[in-house]
């Protein structure tokens, strides 16, 4: 028999805005439940990926099982700590189906923030147990009384149900249980469970966080998903402390992780139902899958690489299913495919850990929209920019604005512009509505009068001069100069619009070298060579890789 009885067991979800700490409160109770040491080193220890550590921000929801005594009872809390950047939030709503509360976070200072609303949504429609934890109460400006009213007004939660927590301790202390409700179903029924994540390991397969919705399940057990209807013999399972601590069995209400001989990446899916071969159950709902935002298309930088990366980028997407992955090609970049991520954010950071965690390397396209065109008609309509839908007082000093705004004016830049004009204070959130007719354009950028197929970009007629001529300006930045002189031109159709000059230069890497040292020569030529392997080649015309993001991400002033 289990050690914990369902009603032993809390799983639950921090969510909040970005940065308002939850993280640091799952450090404190990863500290107070004794499964982290209490050392300064300790920090924000879920966050496990480089680029998680080097952006310092969460991309990945991270499961810990923790075992907490309180008042003679033993409890077991199963923890999902979420990312709070909205390009992520499709791991939120997928995290919190194996749970039943949340602890929505606030920032004593900043108080009720864009990412705040949209997750207290995506919980309350969930069902779930809502507890407000009012964190950095210590700061200079927390005003925690100002953020109990705005709770109370914005999510009718009476003040009296809000924990003040300072840097996210003493948590157990108010709240010992952490959520008041415990999950449903019993050891008895037949073994169910939510396939809620999943990566692939190199040695062992897929490896998928389940939680268990009725039943229970142990090593040998002949299970079924439900997706393919195939059959899977369990090779382990155990809790995630947050590292992985096999057990004998897992029992209803349990979240942890299971193997069990997968080993194509298309047979795990993310939303999938496990049973007993011997006992069907009927599939759970699953998830809404995710909606594409931004896309762009993705190249091997040499052709005899496609198959390497193109098993990268299946085992990254099994554990980002919100990427949506097609098959394409160019006449310039060879075979590829076209990714759709939920933001620009979304993108540099899949770019990122293909490069870190598959040692990947790739020539990513300019990103863009979806859009509807109809060919060869009149495009009539004028340009729609902002148009308000609704605003909403939070208190005196805050408010909550809807527009309705093009897609395009808002995925690359508009979030990083919002906060430098309003100082910080501003917070930002949107959600996809329908198509709309708009005057819209496509520009090329040539290098030495062959255009750049990654930098083509759909613009709008009224800003396609300055746009041309900001990324001619930026794209001058970025490309080195070379032994010849290179035109950077922006056109539309056969009108060139903007055009910029890299002046001609040689860099002879063997002019400190005098004599006749051949390994130091060839250790030179061959660091160019690698340095040249980093760019992706237009006619003649050498271009950094990293220029194709950068030449985007900031638009004309
Ligand atoms: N002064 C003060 N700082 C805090 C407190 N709690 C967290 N912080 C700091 O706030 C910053 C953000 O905290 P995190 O825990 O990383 O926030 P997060 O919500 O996990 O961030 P994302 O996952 O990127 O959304 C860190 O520098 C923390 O040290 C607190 O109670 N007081």
């Amino acid at each position: 028999m289990s050690k914990f009885p369902v009603d032993k067991i809390r799983n639950f979800c921090i969510i909040a805005h970005i940065d308002h700490g939850k993280s640091t409160l799952a450090d404190r109770l990863l500290e107070m439940t004794g499964a982290i040491a209490k050392t300064e080193k300790n920090k924000q220890v879920l966050d496990k990926l480089q680029v998680e550590r080097e952006r310092g921000i969460t991309v990945k929801a991270q499961t810990a099982s923790l075992f907490y005594s309180h008042d003679g009872q033993e409890y077991l809390l199963n923890l999902i700590d979420t990312p709070g950047h909205v390009d992520f939030s499709y791991e939120v709503s997928r995290s919190l189906s194996a749970c039943q509360g949340v602890l929505l976070i606030i920032d004593a200072n900043q108080g009720i923030q864009a990412q705040t609303v949209a997750n207290f949504y995506l919980a309350f429609e969930a069902q779930l147990a809502i507890i407000p934890v009012i964190n950095k109460i210590d700061l200079k400006n927390a005003d925690p009384e100002r953020v109990e009213s705005q709770i109370e007004k914005v999510f009718d939660i009476p003040c009296e149900e809000c924990i003040r927590v300072r840097d996210g301790g003493n948590m157990l202390t108010v709240s010992p249980c952490v959520s008041p409700r415990a999950p449903g179903g019993s050891v008895d029924d037949p073994f169910k469970a939510l396939v809620f994540d999943s990566n692939f390991d190199h040695y062992r397969g897929v490896v998928a966080n389940i939680a268990v919705i009725g039943g229970r399940v142990k090593k040998g057990d002949k299970i079924v998903s439900a997706h393919l209807s195939k059959t899977y013999e369990v090779n382990e399972l155990g809790l995630l402390r947050p590292e992985e601590h096999a057990t004998q069995k897992l029992f209803a209400g349990q979240v942890g992780y299971i193997i069990a001989g997968m080993k194509d990446v298309k047979e795990a899916q993310i939303g999938d139902t496990l049973y007993r071969h011997d006992h069907p159950v009927q599939a759970l709902p699953g998830f809404k899958p995710a909606k594409a935002m931004v896309f762009a298309g993705m190249y091997p930088m040499d052709q005899s690489e496609y198959p390497a990366l193109r098993s990268a980028i299946e085992r990254l997407t099994l554990n980002d299913s919100s990427v949506t992955v097609q098959r394409d090609s160019s006449l310039a970049l060879g075979a590829g495919w076209r990714l759709g991520f939920l933001g620009l954010l979304h993108m540099e950071v899949f770019n990122q850990r293909l490069e870190q965690e598959y040692n990947a390397s790739v020539i990513v396209t300019s990103p863009t929209v979806p859009y509807k065109a109809i060919l060869s008609s009149p495009k009539l309509i004028k340009s729609r920019r902002g148009v308000q839908r609704s605003m909403v007082y939070i208190d005196e000093q805050r408010v909550m604005l809807k527009y309705l705004f093009p897609l395009n004016e808002i995925v690359v830049d508009f979030y990083d512009l919002l906060k430098s004009m309003s100082s910080g204070y501003a917070s930002f959130d949107y959600e996809n509505t329908d198509y709309q007719a708009a005057d819209l354009i496509r520009m090329d950028i040539l290098l030495n009068g062959r255009p750049v197929e990654e930098l083509t970009t759909i613009v709008h007629r009224e800003r396609a001069y300055s746009m041309g001529k900001a990324m001619c300006e930026r794209l001058k930045e970025s490309i080195p100069r070379q032994m010849f002189e290179i035109a950077i031109q922006a056109a539309i159709g056969s009108k060139v619009i903007a055009r910029e000059t890299v002046k001609a230069f040689r860099k002879n890497v063997l002019a400190k070298c005098y004599g006749g040292d051949i390994t130091r020569k060839m250790k030179l030529l061959k660091r160019q060579a690698e340095g040249k392997k980093k760019m992706r080649r237009v006619g003649n015309v050498d271009v950094p890789k990293d220029a194709f993001i950068s030449v985007l991400k900031r638009k004309e002033k």
